[in-house]
């Protein structure tokens, strides 16, 4: 855990950084720090690891006082990831991602067996070991950087801007390898991005800092969308958040309506009569949904599995309402299919009604930012 309490940082030119900054940061799990530009990220992060000194306040890592701690011996506990990866240009990749247990007293041999492991961890082949830092891409400089930080095996990570060097396409990869990375390894990891996007997929929970180094809100990516608390965090996290949040909340909150279905091998005629604007579902014997079925184009006689339009995205009940709302916008009848997560029909929704869904989170979120005058939440 790492807890800021009443952090404050001036510089000696009297720019005011960080302003009675307090937050925690859990043991095991992603804080983002995200803001506008100067709004003082990087200096908290930096704080954190000491190299830049508060100027009064105190950072707890676990019970201890980081100013207590020197700071060679905090560093060592302490993996940095900066943007640009920060790579020596003269070392080898292997001798990049080794440096720091080599520094600790690892023998050169060992540390290299383990830099070669850690590389085949973050997705790079260990044949780019002898290559010297430009002779890789900038996805491929991150991934070294990140494996660097994690050489020595650190209980927390600082990650600052630690993406933002790459294309859109590398970067979605890189997510997804680092989100898989710490699923295995449940680092303590602070990361700066000013990008609200990489927050919400990455964060377990984001801090919205103001320009002056203000907390505005701490929160979980789905509270911030649905629930931001002040004009500030709402203009910061978009008009389209109501759309981003349907990441977060569950299918199964949606009300379904109860669908009629038959099987294979059922009369076309008989379908036709159970069928709703002419279309109807076909499951097996199961409940297990097979495809739909268009009454009025289907031949008399029985239904058959080469009748059925099997396109329509099916979303499971414990996945996302984004995933409904797919769903329904892809089903050729108009109704999304939701099943339980043994894939068993549990009925549909429109996409209206998700988006009737979409629009009262909104507007819950606008009632209670306009009960609440102060930023509620900002601290914990
Ligand atoms: N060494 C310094 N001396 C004086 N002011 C500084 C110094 N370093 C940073 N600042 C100022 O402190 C404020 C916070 O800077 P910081 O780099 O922490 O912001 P940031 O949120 O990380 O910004 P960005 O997203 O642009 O990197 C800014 O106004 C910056 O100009």
């Amino acid at each position: 855990m790492i807890r800021f309490d009443s952090v404050t940082k001036r510089y000696p030119d009297g720019t005011l950084a960080v302003d009675d900054l307090s937050f925690t940061a859990p043991t095991g799990k992603i804080t983002v720090l995200v803001g506008p530009s100067g709004c003082g990220k990087t200096t908290s992060l930096r704080m954190i690891n000491r190299l830049i000194e508060p100027t009064s306040g105190t950072i707890w890592i676990d019970d201890r006082d980081a100013s207590q701690i020197s700071a060679t011996q905090l560093r060592r506990g302490i993996g940095y990831v900066i943007q640009h990866a920060g790579l020596f240009p003269h070392r080898t990749i292997v001798d990049n991602v080794a440096t720091v247990p080599i520094l600790l007293g690892t023998p050169k041999k060992q540390a290299r067996m383990a830099a070669l492991e850690l590389m085949e961890r973050v997705g790079l082949d260990p044949m780019f070991a002898n290559r010297y830092p430009a002779q890789l891409s900038g996805g491929q400089q991150q991934r070294v950087g990140v494996a660097r930080a994690l050489a020595s095996d650190p209980p927390v990570m600082l990650m600052d801007e630690p993406f933002s060097a790459v294309d859109p396409v590398v970067r979605a990869q890189l997510h997804e390898e680092f989100l898989r990375l710490q699923s295995d390894l449940g680092k303590t990891i602070i990361m700066v991005t000013h990008d609200i996007d990489e927050a919400v997929k990455l964060g377990d929970q984001i801090a919205v800092l103001q320009v002056g180094g203000h907390l505005a809100q701490l929160a979980s990516p789905h509270e911030l969308l649905t629930r931001p608390v002040n004009d500030f965090v709402a203009d910061f996290v978009g008009r389209d958040r109501g759309y981003r949040s349907l990441s977060f909340e569950k299918s199964g909150s949606l009300p379904t309506r109860g669908e009629p279905t038959v099987e294979l091998g059922s009369e076309v005629s008989a379908a036709r009569a159970l069928a709703i604007d002419d279309w109807i579902l076909v499951a097996n014997s199961d409940g297990k949904p097979l495809g739909w079925l268009c009454t009025s184009l289907a031949p008399a006689g029985a239904v058959r599995e080469d009748m059925l339009f099997r396109g329509g995205t099916i979303a499971a009940s414990d996945g996302t309402l984004r995933q409904a709302l797919d769903a329904t916008l892809s089903s050729p009848s108009g109704r999304g299919v939701i099943v339980t997560p043994d894939g068993v029909l549990i009925g549909t929704v429109t996409a209206t009604e998700v988006v009737e869904r979409i629009t009262t989170n909104a507007g819950d979120a606008r009632a209670e930012h306009s009960s609440s005058g102060s930023p509620a939440g900002a601290t914990q």
